[in-house]
C-alpha cells in the first residue's frame, strides 16, 4: 500500500517510510492512497475474535509486506500485553443503550497507550531492521506524552523529546512524564500553550538541520499515520460486541486534535454500521463551530477542567478536509495556507461534512454536573474528558434504540482537581504500578516559547 499526502506535492511512500517519517516534504500529512473495506459478511465472520486477532486482521492490509504477519502479530501481542483488562478496551452500560468504552486501562490510564505501545514496537522492529538511530519529537497536552515516553524508552534506537505546556498538564500527567530518568527522554516544559508546542514540533520537521550527526526527526503525535491505524481497532470491537455488522452503532468521542474520531470515520469508510460519529468539544470548540456555523476561526485558547483538549489547531481536521474536497490536494493546501485565518467551507464540504458528523460544545460548568449526575445515577465515575462525550452524546443523539459508545479516553485518576469539583469527597486511587508516583524524583527542562532555544537544548542533549 502507498500513503500520498494531503497536499498532493510530495512523494508517495511506503508503510515503513510513512511510519519513521513525521509531516510530508509540502506539509501535509499522509493518508493511504486507498482504504482497505470488508465487506458485511467479513465484518461479521470478526464477531467474537480477541483484541488482538482482530487487531492483526483491520491493520494488517495497511501494513503490507513492509512487516511481515509472524511480526506484525508479535508486534501485536507485545503492545496489549501491557494492558490490566483482559478484554483490553471492556464495555461498561451506564444507561439504557449508553455505553462507555474503557480505553484507560494501558500503561499511562489514557486512550493513547492503544497506539503508543503498538507505535514504540514498531519503530523498535522498523529502526533496528534498518540499523537507523532517530530523534523522536513531539508535543502533548497531557496525554500523548506520557504513553509516547512509555511506549519509546526501552527502544535502544531512540532518543525521544516531548514538549508539554508548562503548568497547563495535571499533576498526574506531569509526573508521568518527567519521572522516567532514562538517558534518552528529554521532557521540555515549554512557556505557552498546546498550540505553541505542536507549531514548534511542526516547524522542526520543515527544518531539521539543528540535529547533530545527521539524525533525523520521527513523529509520535497523531500526525503519523500508525497512530491513526492503531485507533480504528477499537471501533470495530465495541461496535461487534454492541450486535454489528447487524446492528448499527453510534459514537461519542472526547475530540481535540481530531485523531481519535478520525479512526472512527475511517472504521465506517472501510464498512463498519457506524450511525452518529459525535464531535465532543470543550470551550476551545473551534471543530463544533466549524460543523454548526461554518466557523473555522480561530480564537485564543481556554484553560479547561479538561486539558487535554485544549487544542485549538487540530491537526488530522486535514486529513478529513483531504477526503471532503475530493482529495484535491491544492485545495486543501490553498485552505490551509494560513492557519490562523478563518476557514470557510464550500456548501458541498459543509453538507457533507454535516452528514458525516454531530457535534456539541460543553463547557466546564457542565462538564463538573456530568460527573456527579452520572456518579449519582450509576455510580460510574467519569474523568472530565470522558464527561463532555457522554453530555455530547446525550444533547445529539438520534436514534434512542440503538447503541451510543461514549469513548473512554481517560481515567479519573489523572485528573483528581476537576474530579474533586464534582464530588469533594471520592478518593480516586491510583493503580498499583503508580502508587509511588508522587515520591518520584522528577526531571524537565523549562524554555521560552523560542524555536531556536528548544533546538540548542535538543542539540546539546544529543552531543551535538
Ligand atoms: C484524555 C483525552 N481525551 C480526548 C483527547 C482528544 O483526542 P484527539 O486529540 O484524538 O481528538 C485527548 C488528546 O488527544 C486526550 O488526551
Ligand atoms: N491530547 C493530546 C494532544 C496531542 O494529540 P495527538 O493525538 O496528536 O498526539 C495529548 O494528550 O497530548
Amino acid at each position: 500500500m502507498k500513503f500520498i499526502s494531503t497536499r498532493g506535492r510530495a512523494p508517495s511512500l511506503s508503510f515503513a517510510d510513512t511510519v519513521l517519517t513525521g509531516l510530508a516534504s509540502d506539509g501535509g500529512l499522509y493518508v493511504p492512497e486507498s482504504l482497505p473495506a470488508f465487506s458485511r459478511e467479513e465484518i461479521a465472520s470478526m464477531a467474537g475474535l480477541d483484541y488482538r486477532e482482530l487487531a492483526f486482521r483491520i491493520m494488517q492490509p495497511f501494513v503490507g509486506s513492509d512487516v511481515s504477519e509472524e511480526e506484525l502479530r508479535g508486534i501485536i501481542d507485545r503492545s496489549y500485553s501491557t494492558f490490566r483488562h483482559s478484554a483490553i478496551a471492556p464495555l461498561v452500560q451506564t444507561d439504557t443503550n449508553e455505553w462507555i468504552l474503557e480505553l484507560f486501562h494501558g500503561p499511562t490510564l489514557a486512550f493513547k497507550d492503544f497506539a503508543l505501545q503498538f507505535l514504540g514496537q514498531l519503530f523498535d522492529l522498523l529502526l533496528k531492521k534498518r540499523g537507523e538511530r532517530v530523534v523522536v519529537m513531539g508535543a502533548t497536552s497531557g496525554d500523548t506524552g506520557s504513553a509516547a515516553i512509555e511506549g519509546c524508552r526501552h527502544c535502544e534506537n531512540i532518543d525521544i523529546f516531548i514538549l508539554h505546556p508548562h503548568n497547563r498538564v495535571s499533576e498526574v500527567q506531569r509526573r508521568q512524564m518527567t519521572t522516567v530518568l532514562s538517558d534518552n527522554v528529554f521532557n521540555i516544559a515549554l512557556e505557552g500553550n498546546f498550540d505553541d508546542c505542536q507549531n514548534m514540533v511542526k516547524a522542526s520537521f520543515a527544518e531539521q538541520s539543528f540535529l547533530p550527526d545527521g539524525r533525523r526527526l520521527v513523529a509520535v503525535n497523531s500526525i503519523n499515520w500508525a497512530r491513526i491505524m492503531a485507533q480504528i481497532v477499537y471501533y470495530f470491537y465495541a461496535a461487534l460486541r454492541l450486535g454489528a455488522p447487524q446492528r448499527t452503532v453510534n459514537f461519542s468521542v472526547p475530540t481535540g486534535n481530531f485523531g481519535d474520531i478520525f479512526a472512527g470515520y475511517l472504521a465506517r469508510q472501510m464498512g463498519l454500521p457506524i450511525g452518529q460519529l459525535v464531535i465532543a468539544t470543550n470551550a476551545n470548540d473551534i471543530l463544533h463551530r466549524c460543523i454548526s456555523d461554518n466557523d473555522h476561526s480561530p480564537r485564543p485558547l481556554v484553560h479547561s477542567l479538561s486539558p487535554s483538549m485544549d487544542i485549538m489547531v487540530s491537526s488530522n481536521f486535514e486529513r478529513l478536509l483531504f477526503d471532503l474536497y475530493g482529495r484535491d490536494g491544492a485545495a486543501v493546501a490553498a485552505l490551509l495556507a494560513d492557519r490562523s485565518a478563518p476557514m470557510h467551507l464550500s456548501k458541498e464540504a459543509l453538507d457533507r461534512a454535516r452528514e458525516l458528523f454531530s457535534s456539541y460544545r460543553v463547557d466546564d460548568t457542565r462538564t463538573v454536573e456530568v460527573i456527579r449526575a452520572v456518579y449519582e445515577s450509576s455510580g460510574y465515575l467519569l474523568d472530565p474528558h470522558t464527561a463532555i462525550g457522554v453530555e455530547a452524546a446525550r444533547q445529539v443523539r438520534r436514534a434512542e434504540d440503538q447503541p451510543m459508545v461514549c469513548l473512554s479516553t481517560a481515567h479519573p485518576a489523572k485528573f483528581p482537581q476537576a474530579v474533586a469539583r464534582a464530588l469533594p469527597t471520592q478518593e480516586i486511587p491510583l493503580p498499583p504500578h503508580m502508587q509511588d508516583l508522587f515520591q518520584r524524583e522528577e526531571r524537565m527542562k523549562v524554555l521560552p516559547n523560542d524555536l531556536k532555544r528548544v533546538h540548542e537544548f535538543m542539540a546539546m542533549a544529543l552531543g551535538g
